[in-house]
């Protein structure tokens, strides 16, 4: 008698399994899906890296209204091979290590996740044509401090100028640097770049797509095999992607180039921290100090009239914080 029930709790239990058979056609059951990072973005369609080729996507229903960012790792199902032509599906977008956000300006309430899971930020400035920028690689910086990613100096066009006036700021801060130029055999921004993924950010015209062809020989070739597929445009100046670096030393992810970091998505009292050469002066200010222009016994004026602190990196930290503070909170 017990012996019987078993066998009916058995099939009822096997009976439903069954029947849900059909459907698990057209809704897969994950376990298949295999690992996938995305290389590029372009208006709803995926190009994703699976175990070094190239293969189509798109979102499927788990996903939903979810953004899929360059850089994201991914689950996908579907047609990986790339052989049949249809489109594979991302069905899981694993959870980011870091995330890259900019936006347009400084009190834009939409903020743009640019990229994910890379743990360098490369700044990107050419020592001349076009000048460099200090507001814009501070605010960079500031982006690489919040997002939890370490810092990278890039220096390029150094046969257009000296570096040492720039790098005797960010030398101080224990930013670590790296001095290009055209025809560089690269080896110091290779060892740099050794085993991180790497943003690269920077004012158009500095050389990134000069320095990213020449670190990934065949970098022109996928970007134009890519358009093939899609049967659109060149992506490259509206979308990031993401690149292998040979012999597997790590990925690199080119951005187009910007011509403002926003940063309304940082708290302004955060600000300081990205300028460790400040932060430390204002450890006796009074409670609540913003270290802003015209704060009452701010370290900071102390420190300028006594000549400790540089007025150059004040300045450009009070207009970072006039700029944020004169956005809305968010
Ligand atoms: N003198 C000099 N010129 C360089 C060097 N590297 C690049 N250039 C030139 O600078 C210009 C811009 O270079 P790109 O590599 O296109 O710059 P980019 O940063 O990719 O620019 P966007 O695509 O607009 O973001 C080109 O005319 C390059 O030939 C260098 O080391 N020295
Ligand atoms: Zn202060």
């Amino acid at each position: 008698m017990s012996h019987r029930y078993d066998e009916t709790d058995h099939e009822s239990y096997e009976r439903p399994r069954r029947r849900t058979r059909p459907r698990t056609k057209d809704r897969p059951s994950y376990d298949d899906a295999v690992d996938a990072r995305v290389i590029t973005v372009d208006r709803g369609r995926f190009t994703l890296d699976v175990d070094g080729h190239r293969v189509m996507a798109m979102k499927s229903r788990p996903i939903g209204r979810k953004g899929v960012v360059v850089g994201d790792r991914v689950r996908v199902v579907g047609d990986v091979s790339g052989r049949d032509g249809s489109l594979a599906r991302i069905v899981e977008v694993t959870e980011r290590t870091t995330v890259l956000r900019r936006t347009a300006d400084d009190d834009d309430p939409v903020e743009r996740v640019i990229v994910s899971n890379a743990d360098q930020l490369v700044v990107v400035t050419a020592l001349a044509d076009p000048e460099p920028r200090p507001r814009l690689i501070d605010r960079a910086l500031v982006a690489a401090y919040d997002a939890g990613m370490a810092p990278l100096l890039c220096l390029t066009k150094a046969d257009l100028a000296d570096p040492e006036p720039l790098l005797r700021t960010y030398r101080s801060l224990g930013v670590p640097w790296v001095v290009t130029q055209r025809g560089d055999d690269l080896s110091e921004v290779r060892a740099a770049l050794q085993g991180h993924t790497s943003v690269l950010v920077g004012h158009s015209g500095v050389g990134k797509s000069t320095l990213v062809n020449a670190l990934v020989p065949d970098a022109h070739r996928e970007v134009g095999h890519v358009n093939a597929v899609t049967g659109r445009g060149r992506h490259t100046s509206t979308s990031a992607y993401l690149l292998a670096l040979p012999d597997h030393a790590g990925w690199i992810i080119d951005t187009p180039g910007i011509r403002s970091f926003g940063l309304a998505h940082v708290q302004p009292e955060r600000l300081i921290e990205a300028f460790p050469d400040l932060d430390e002066m204002t450890e006796e200010c009074p409670r609540g100090c913003t270290h802003g222009e015209g704060e009452p016994e701010c370290e900071l004026d102390e420190a300028l009239a006594a000549g400790t602190a540089d007025p150059d990196r004040v300045e450009s930290f009070r207009r970072l914080l006039a700029a944020r503070e004169g956005g809305q909170e968010y």
